[in-house]
């Protein structure tokens, strides 16, 4: 009597794309949500904006109803005050810079990857079971540096981009086609960036190939507002996205947390078999992979036509560099 028997979510970095998961999380009934962030100081003042942010979740969830737990827990830039992470099942890791109009996702890694050392080692620390879902860019590099900093086996470090980039590319098909976003099959796979690979070869409306039913320039159009959605709204609203994020998030948490078998495109290490057949070994990069509640729990083997293997590669190969550069300044 008198305990929750809930699952339990933890978000690092309760600041846009993190307060949009704890929020859904919590709208959806899925799980208990502890949020975790830095204090800000105004000049004598120092304010704890996650505990404010999480008793306002709560109370928003109070007003429609749901029944979860939201709690929020001030840290430090140098790791203290994780010690609540304890009992997570999935740990979400929103910590970190956005970009500004200008910059790429690729300018924000040696700010960030610091960050994502002090909270992989607080999550190995805390929450050794945990499965965790990196969301901080550049996403790729950093879920790699997540894997090898909690030293977690591969199954349970993801990052989330490739649920994102399909979403984008799913709305602006169904703009086009006047269609409903359920009637669309498509993937985007690679890295979450300019070299993403929106998979035209397998994407579908209710079975008619993309390629049948779009004129190629305004295909082509579509595949290149895609790779630059995240720019488009850095450059509209000076920050980035946030509102499409946090439900992509939340999609691979419930996956999770219902052990619901679902496919979906996710940033994840390759080896063994499917490094031997996406040709990349020893790096994390979207493919689709089967979502339950050992996280990762097979990873989909997909062919792609020759014009898709040439943008894979180079999607491989920016990956590859930004692993490079951590490796280099001895980051990780
Ligand atoms: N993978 C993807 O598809 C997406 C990735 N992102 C990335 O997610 C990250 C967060 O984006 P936003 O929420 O918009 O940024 P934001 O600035 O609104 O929130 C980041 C939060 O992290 C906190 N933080 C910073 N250092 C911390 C530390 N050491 N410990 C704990 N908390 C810390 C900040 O105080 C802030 O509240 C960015 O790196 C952004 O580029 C954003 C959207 C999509
Ligand atoms: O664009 C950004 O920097 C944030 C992000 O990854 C996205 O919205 O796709």
């Amino acid at each position: 009597m008198g305990e929750y028997k809930r699952p339990v979510v933890s978000v690092v970095g309760a600041g846009n794309v993190g307060e949009h998961v704890a929020n859904l999380t919590a709208i959806k009934e899925l799980a208990n949500v502890r949020m975790f962030d830095l204090a800000r100081k105004d000049g004598d003042k120092t304010y704890e904006i996650v505990k404010g942010k999480a008793l306002d979740i709560k109370q928003m969830a109070s007003a429609i109803g749901c029944d979860v737990e939201v709690e929020g827990y001030t840290v430090t830039a140098e790791g203290d005050g994780y010690e609540p992470l304890e009992g997570s099942d999935i740990v979400v890791v929103t910590a970190g810079f956005p970009r500004r109009p200008g910059m790429s996702r690729d300018d924000l890694l040696s700010k960030n990857v610091g960050i994502i050392r002090t909270v992989s080692e607080r999550i190995a620390q805390y929450a050794p079971d945990a499965i965790v879902i990196v969301v901080s860019n550049p996403v790729d590099v950093l879920t790699y540096a997540a894997l090898k900093l909690t030293g977690f086996p591969s199954n349970r470090v993801m990052g989330m981009a490739g649920v994102l980039d399909t979403a984008r590319f799913k709305a602006f098909l169904s703009m086009e086609l006047k269609v409903s976003v359920k009637n669309i099959n498509a993937y985007v796979l690679g890295s979450h960036g300019d070299d993403m690979v929106p998979l035209l070869s397998v994407s579908n409306v209710g079975g008619e190939p993309l390629t049948k039913l779009i004129p190629e320039n305004k295909l082509k159009e579509i595949v290149e507002r895609t790779k630059f959605g995240g720019g488009e709204i850095v450059s509209l609203m000076g920050t980035s996205a946030y509102h499409a994020p946090g439900a992509s998030v939340v999609e691979m948490v419930e996956a999770v947390l219902n052990d619901k078998k679902e496919i979906a495109p996710c940033s994840v290490y390759l080896e063994g078999d499917s490094a031997v057949h996406y040709e990349a070994e020893d790096i994390c990069i979207g493919v689709p992979v089967k979502l339950g509640a050992h996280g990762v729990e097979e990873i989909i083997k997909l062919d792609f036509t020759e014009e898709e293997k040439e943008l894979w590669k180079s999607s491989v190969s920016s990956v590859k560099s930004g692993i490079e550069r951590i490796k280099e300044l001895g980051l990780i």
